[in-house]
């Protein structure tokens, strides 16, 4: 169902972003003059956007059951659907969160990159390399609600956020473990982490695979801040707002001179990356490592 009511925020709050915090404890938000603000949920099969109470303020919510793998369709609607919020300014941040109970993402999905032809590997990483270019150089504020299980590239999908708040149930796990299905992190995903937990402390992560319970996570600084399960959009929502304080441009600005370098290693090769990825992928060995896991995570039930 689509809602098409419209606030009206005041023209000032706009010139003024920083002002927008104190204003709405102020209770500003009545329909007032200034820029329309729409308040449309929009969003499309495996993710939905609603705009949050907050002006300026959305969630994104995936919602690809059982485990929110990170399919070809769900990488697509998840880029279209970021590049709405950004085309439309009235938005400054979204909350990233999940449908599926207990799982945050369970990473790329393993039938993508298993049992397929070469053409279809190159397209697949093609659609993770967008998603990570995307998310990673957004001009919006980007708070990831990690309210489940967040391995390998959930865990990178997080990691692309400015802010990452997680559930603080010991069931849950997040970490780059792609050593341990006999795959390898690629290069700008091993330096989204260096660039959030350090040297050091991501060469054993990536080395052993870790995954990291929620107290270890924190105390790496994989993740910013741990809360009760049925706090973690609330508490996402609510330092999105202590975030929306700093002004637009300054905050943007420092954002891209932290993260360009970062990306433009991936921009100047995404060719050869992909070629990389084609080949290693379609190895006999590697194909025979992931049939071995994908086999081990359908018998788990068995
Ligand atoms: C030289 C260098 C060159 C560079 C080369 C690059 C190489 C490649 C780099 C790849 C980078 C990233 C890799 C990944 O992201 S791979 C994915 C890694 N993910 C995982 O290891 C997580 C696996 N899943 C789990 O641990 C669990 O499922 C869970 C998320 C903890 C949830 O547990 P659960 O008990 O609630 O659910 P479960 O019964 O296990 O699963 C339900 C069904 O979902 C299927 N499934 C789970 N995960 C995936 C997945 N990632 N992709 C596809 N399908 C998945 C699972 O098989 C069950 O299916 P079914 O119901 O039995 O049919």
């Amino acid at each position: 169902m689509a809602l098409t009511a419209v606030v009206r925020i005041p023209t000032r709050a706009l010139l003024r972003p920083w002002a927008r915090l104190r204003d709405s404890a102020l209770g500003w938000m009545e329909p007032v003059g200034g820029v329309e603000v729409s308040t449309q949920r929009f969003g499309s099969q495996r993710v939905l956007v609603e705009p949050a109470s907050a002006a300026g303020v959305a969630v994104m919510t995936f919602k690809n059951p059982p485990v929110n793998s990170l399919s070809l369709e769900l990488l697509t609607e998840l880029v279209i659907n970021l590049e709405k919020l950004e085309n439309d300014k009235t938005f400054r941040g979204v909350v990233l969160t999940s449908d599926c109970p207990g799982i945050f993402s369970a990473g790329l999905d393993l039938t993508e990159i298993c049992g397929r032809n070469p053409a279809h590997y190159a397209e697949y990483w093609k659609a993770v390399q967008e998603m990570w270019l995307r998310l990673y150089l957004s001009n919006l504020m980007l708070v990831a609600a990690i309210n489940g299980a967040c391995p390998a590239g959930g865990c990178l999908m997080s990691l692309t956020c400015d802010y990452r708040v997680m559930a603080d149930n010991p069931k849950y796990a997040i970490g780059l473990n792609e050593t341990l299905l006999g795959i390898v992190a690629p290069f700008w995903f091993k330096d989204t982490l260096v660039n959030t937990i350090g040297h050091r402390a991501s060469e054993r992560a990536l080395q052993l695979g870790l995954l990291f319970p929620p107290t270890e996570a924190l105390q790496v600084g994989m993740v910013d801040r741990l809360v009760p399960e049925d706090q973690v959009q609330s508490t996402a929502l609510s330092v999105l707002a202590q975030w929306m304080a700093i002004p637009d441009h300054a905050r943007q600005l420092t954002k891209n001179m932290m993260r360009k370098p970062t990306a433009d290693g991936l921009l100047k090769k995404r060719d050869e990356d992909i070629q990389n990825f084609v080949s290693f992928i379609s190895r006999d060995s590697i194909q025979k490592s992931l049939q071995m896991y994908l086999a081990k995570l359908r018998q788990k039930k068995g």
